[in-house]
């Protein structure tokens, strides 16, 4: 399988904050969601594969190129989808279209006329009087019009209502129906990744925490409650994350098949949610055990 997006090792450092040894990577033809608790290091990431911003030592290989070296080649065939002062505007969606056009040797106006269609923008109408979901997909439109093979969104989904988010993301389904792009998406509205994600990588200060396909992520792992009497430490070791209360207590564990040996029907086991992982991994008080 070609990695489309690989980071090796990548770490960035500032005042009080710090990337750290960043490993991930992603295939062609699949959709990697993004997530960590705000100043994860989510941007900071975006903006190093987008190549805005130096790294300190690591490698950021995109379609198997060094990202640094072969920036202009690479930008060809990436799509940078974001919402927020990547467009000038006092221009028109025409208008804007008309000046990013020239930077793409596959620059396709026919696909363009479609999504247009497709999206219901309005070609007239000034980029600063779009609403955000509108700036999304005239964003979207420009990506996938120069036939984009890596899409990149930082946040897509946020801010949007649910019509139009799940119009966005059946978009994105529907573009992956061509085997040849990817799409790597940072949000931290999990349950958009529920729907279309084939693979979670969740990062926290500064650090990746797992990389995973999605659909072993929600099979392997399992929320397990209990009456407090059942811990002790050889229990606890099999936990990611603990929380305990007056009557018993709620854990996160990252083996189901173990929990059920370990405890049998003393205790419920359930079925996490990604926003149940993101939480027990997160979580920052004195009872969260290291994740493993
Ligand atoms: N240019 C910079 N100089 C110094 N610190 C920075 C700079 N850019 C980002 N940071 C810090 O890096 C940390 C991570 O920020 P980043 O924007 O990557 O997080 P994030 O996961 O995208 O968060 P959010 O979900 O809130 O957007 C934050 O503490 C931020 O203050």
């Amino acid at each position: 399988m070609e990695k489309v997006l690989d980071f090796i090792n990548v770490s960035k450092h500032y005042m009080d904050f710090s990337l750290k040894n960043v490993t991930f990577s992603l295939e062609r033809g699949y959709i990697m969601g993004f997530i960590g608790p705000n100043g994860a290091g989510k941007s900071t990431t975006i903006k190093l594969m987008m190549n805005l911003i130096k790294k300190d030592s690591g490698q950021i290989k995109i379609f198997g190129l060094d990202c640094e070296k072969n920036n202009i080649a690479i930008k060809e065939r990436i799509g940078f989808v974001y919402d927020e002062n990547l467009f000038y505007g006092e221009l028109t969606v025409q208008e804007m279209k008309d000046f990013i056009r020239p930077f793409y040797k596959k620059w396709d106006e026919s696909l363009f006329a479609r999504y247009i269609k497709e999206f219901n923008l309005p070609l007239k109408k000034k980029i600063k009087h779009l609403s955000k979901g509108m700036k999304m997909k005239f964003s979207l439109a420009i990506a996938l019009s120069h036939h984009a093979e890596l899409l990149i969104m930082d946040e897509p989904t946020s801010g949007l209502d649910p019509v139009i988010r799940n119009e966005l993301l059946d978009a994105l389904q529907f573009l992956l129906q061509d085997e040849n792009k990817s799409v790597f998406f940072s949000t931290h509205i999990t349950s958009d990744l529920e729907k279309v994600a084939d693979f979670i990588t969740i990062i926290n200060q500064g650090e990746i925490l797992l990389s995973k396909t999605k659909d072993e992520l929600l099979e392997e792992y399992c929320i397990v409650k209990g009456r407090k009497e059942l811990l002790n430490s050889n229990h606890q070791k099999h936990f990611i994350g603990l929380k305990k209360n007056k009557y018993g207590f709620e854990a996160l564990a990252g083996n189901k098949r173990e929990i059920t040996k370990l405890f049998g029907d003393s205790v419920v086991v359930e079925k996490p949610s990604l926003d149940d992982i993101l939480l027990f991994l997160t979580r920052k008080d004195e009872d969260r055990v290291s994740p493993h």
